[in-house]
């Protein structure tokens, strides 16, 4: 059978769509998945994500990491599908879906995808690091300086070692570049290694900023590898709502592949 894929990217970090409206995807097949998304065997993504129908809502997001099994939920995966959903005219302007983690509502213009993400009101924290969840999960240390870090290294230490274990987390490492700007590079469960960008990751790592003080700001600029992110939220308390998520989201190419 020819599969017909969609690749996008945010920020650089890219996923394979795959329009699954009639639900005929074999979504059980880790190994397909796996496969799908290796750079060398298949197409090459960090993610491939499935729009399917939804009862009330524009669309459902499935979700699944590189290694073929479905992940929690992907910020940037999100922005990216909201683009795609509108590449194929299910949505103009703004949506509404469903998400492993809820309803989203997001925005679209002129490529630039705005993606409300859930309340976030537990933080975890130490003097070394901070641990939340956006959607996924995400331990967080701030750093002087994050260009020399070994991302895949030290990352996956932290992701497989106490107290996450087998559950695993994200590990976002984190600059201050000013005021209400920082750099952030990340190391992805389930991808296993570092990626261009994650936008959950960068959501916590804005959220955890204004929650150790380090800014008093609500619309935060973070750099990633691949890009530009912004982040911005509302503040009661350690309450954290109207989390917005926003930055491009670009089509790729388009083709078949036998599986
Ligand atoms: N790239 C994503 C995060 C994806 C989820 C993650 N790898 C997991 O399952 O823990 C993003 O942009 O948020």
């Amino acid at each position: 059978m020819k599969l017909q894929f969609y690749k996008y990217q945010g920020t650089g970090n890219d996923f394979i769509m795959i329009d699954n409206r009639t639900l005929f995807f074999p979504k059980t097949d880790v190994k397909l998945i796996n496969k799908l998304c290796d750079r060398r065997f298949g197409i090459g993504a960090d993610g491939l994500i499935l729009l399917e129908p939804s009862e009330n809502e524009d669309f459902t997001m499935v979700y699944y990491n590189a290694d073929g099994n479905e992940g929690s939920m992907c910020g940037n995966g999100g922005r990216c599908l909201v683009a795609f959903a509108n590449q194929l005219g299910i949505i103009k302007n703004e949506t509404t879906f469903d998400a492993v983690d809820g309803l989203h509502y997001a925005t679209i213009k002129n490529g630039i995808v705005s993606l409300k993400m859930i309340d976030v009101n537990e933080i975890e924290g130490s003097d070394s690091h901070s641990f939340l969840n956006t959607g996924s999960p995400h331990h967080i240390s701030f750093c002087d300086t994050i260009s020399n870090i070994n991302v895949k290294e030290l990352g996956a230490k932290i992701r497989y070692g106490s107290p996450y274990f087998e559950a695993g987390t994200n590990v976002n490492f984190a600059e201050q570049v000013a005021k209400n700007s920082f750099k952030v590079r990340t190391y992805e469960r389930g991808v296993e290694d570092e990626t261009l960008a994650c936008g959950t990751g960068v959501t916590a790592v804005a959220i955890a900023a204004n929650k150790t003080n380090k800014t008093t700001a609500n619309h935060i600029k973070i750099e990633v590898l691949g890009g530009n992110l912004e982040v911005s939220f509302d503040k009661k308390g350690d309450n954290y709502t109207n989390v917005f998520l926003t930055g491009p989201a670009q089509f790729v190419f388009e083709g078949k592949i036998s599986i």
